[in-house]
């Protein structure tokens, strides 16, 4: 990304702070706070270089610096990978006033996260993302967990970091397609809260639509600090998603159906994307969404993603085990499933309890043969 601007902060309530900047890896001991003296590096094993360089400006600034190389992505989510680092963690007799770091994507940060909650009832960590959607979403905010069998983000606290570190350099190396994944959650930011997200991304699009896919995009900095100004507004609002933060969750009801389904090997902001257009199907069905601005929203949905090059469709035939999946959401309440919708452009609120019929013919209109992301 070729942008050298001074870094900015945005801070989340009182709590803590986002540093967003060009250069900024070697901060990262200075978002620690006081008397930490042990710190456990969580990352996977796609970035040596990046791991190799936050260690040593850890023990450059005096910590005893232990590090776990967990599996890529999806896979680093399990409790068996939790398991192992809490062992780590053990063995190295790490205290309360000890800290756990988070260098990766959202698969990542979501991990450490929770094995820091976890660890002695709660340990600071600080996170630094190292891919777009860690940076505007996954480690923003609290929210830490890792998969079961039964489904995406079942086991989890919410446990804000004491930090959270964006070198926007380290994007350069991201591969396109989950840069582009990581849009489909800026995206999601522009829909239900910051419309000039959309308009960045469709300038973008209109400039240099390969170059609008890539860390080289014109506007990345400015798509990210937006993001993740509507992330630190929720969250500070609403940790514990006792209800405005469910807007955080905005297409993820049928995204997660369709990660589990798919056994994990679409992106997160791949199934996301599509989840996006599922819920404005619904919300035409349902009536949240109607006459020609509201076929112009949803029709928006898809022109954006798929300017991107984001997956829009999902394939037909599995619906039941799609539902059966949105049933275990954690916006269900009981048997009645909840969702995220739009009565307009960033005016987002729910809808409780929608009849099996119309859940089921909003995914008709999302059906497509042969679909598969990127
Ligand atoms: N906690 C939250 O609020 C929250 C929000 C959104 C998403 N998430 C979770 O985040 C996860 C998805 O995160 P993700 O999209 O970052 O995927 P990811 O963590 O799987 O990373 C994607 C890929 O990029 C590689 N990578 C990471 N940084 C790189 C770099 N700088 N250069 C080259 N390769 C790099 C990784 O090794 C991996 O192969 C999902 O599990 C999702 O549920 C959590
Ligand atoms: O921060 C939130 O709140 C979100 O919902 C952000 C989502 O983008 C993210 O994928 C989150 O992990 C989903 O949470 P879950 O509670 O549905 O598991
Ligand atoms: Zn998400």
């Amino acid at each position: 990304m070729n942008v050298a601007l001074e870094p900015t902060t945005v801070p989340v309530g009182g709590d803590y702070d986002v540093v967003i900047g060009s250069g900024v890896l070697a901060r990262v001991g200075e978002l620690l706070g006081p008397d930490v003296e042990r710190v456990l590096l969580v990352h996977p094993p796609t970035l040596p270089g990046l791991s190799d360089r936050v260690t040593a400006a850890l023990r450059d600034q005096g910590y005893a610096v232990h590090v776990a190389e967990v599996p890529d992505a999806e896979a680093a989510k399990t409790a068996t990978v939790a398991a192992g680092l809490w062992s780590q963690l053990g063995q190295a007799g790490f205290t309360r006033t000890d800290a756990v770091v988070g260098l990766g994507g959202g698969s990542v940060t979501d991990l450490a996260g929770f094995v820091a909650a976890s660890w002695l009832r709660g340990v600071r960590v600080v996170q630094v993302p190292t891919t777009l959607l860690g940076m505007v979403d996954a480690a923003v905010g609290g929210k830490t967990g890792i998969n079961t069998a039964e489904g995406k983000n079942l086991v989890g606290a919410f446990h804000p970091p004491a930090g959270v570190l964006c070198d926007v350099d380290v994007l350069d190396t991201l591969p396109e397609a989950d840069l582009v994944a990581g849009l489909g959650e800026v995206v999601k930011c522009g829909f239900i809260a910051d419309p000039v997200i959309l308009d960045l991304v469709g300038s973008a699009v209109a400039e240099d639509p390969a170059r609008a896919r890539s860390a080289a995009n014109p506007h990345l900095r400015e798509l990210i600090e937006r993001a993740v100004r509507v992330k630190a507004e929720v969250v500070a609002a609403d940790l514990r998603e006792s209800s405005l933060r469910e807007i955080l969750n905005y297409g993820h009801t049928f995204g997660h159906a369709v990660e589990q389904v798919e056994g994990y090997s679409w992106r997160h902001g791949e199934a996301v994307a599509v989840g996006m257009v599922y819920v404005a199907e619904l919300a035409r069905l349902t009536g949240h969404l109607s006459g020609p601005d509201g076929d112009a929203l949803v029709a928006r949905h898809r022109s954006v993603l798929e300017s991107l090059g984001l997956p829009t469709s999902y394939v037909p035939g599995r619906w039941d085990e799609l539902l059966a999946v949105m049933r275990r959401d954690k916006k269900s309440r009981g048997s009645t499933l909840r969702f995220v919708v739009l009565d307009g452009l960033a005016r987002p609120t729910r809808l409780v309890g929608p009849d099996d019929a119309l859940l089921q013919a909003a995914y008709g209109l999302v059906s497509r043969r042969g679909t598969s992301p990127s």
